[in-house]
């Protein structure tokens, strides 16, 4: 499912919530709403509904797009887990969300595997997902 709402925290807060608590979405992806602008609250919102904060998704993400763009540094993104659903932000562009995604994605099954989430299957075409061996 998706939702599209205005850049207002307790919005924001109240969709999340909506999405893991009554949806029972394993993964909520937002976009937009990262950067140093005063209306940019998405990682404001996202901790304020996380249990436990997952900080190597946002470090991942800039590293990665530092790449493409200096001003990668500019976004605040981050990630965190509520229950066992795991809410990721990514920047707002089209092109910024394919550069993000596809730098994290492949933790991303795996992460719900270690919260007995659903079983994540990808086409593997377009991303190759990465689960370690236990043996
Ligand atoms: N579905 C879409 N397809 C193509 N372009 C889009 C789409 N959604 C948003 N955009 C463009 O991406 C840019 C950022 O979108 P948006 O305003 O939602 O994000 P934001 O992070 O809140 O913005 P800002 O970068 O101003 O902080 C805008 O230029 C917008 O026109
Ligand atoms: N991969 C990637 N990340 C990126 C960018 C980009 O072009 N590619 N743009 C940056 C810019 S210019 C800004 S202001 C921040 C925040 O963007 P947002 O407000 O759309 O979330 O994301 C940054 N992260």
């Amino acid at each position: 499912m998706y939702k599209i709402i205005p850049d207002e925290q307790d919005v924001i807060e109240q969709t999340i919530i909506d999405m893991v608590d009554n949806e029972n979405c394993c993964l909520v992806v937002t976009t937009g709403g990262t950067g140093p602008a005063k209306r940019d609250v998405t990682p404001e919102a996202t901790e304020a509904v996380c249990d436990r904060m997952m900080p190597g998704f946002g470090e991942l993400m800039r590293a990665e797009s530092l790449k493409y763009v200096p001003t990668a540094i500019l976004s605040r993104q981050t990630a965190g887990l509520r229950g066992s659903s795991l809410i990721i932000n990514l920047p707002g562009k089209p092109k910024s969300i394919r550069e993000c995604l596809d730098a994290v994605f492949p933790a991303v099954p795996y992460c719900i595997d270690l919260m007995q989430g659903p079983y994540l299957e990808c086409n593997e075409n377009v991303i190759k997902p990465f689960r370690p061996k236990n043996k």
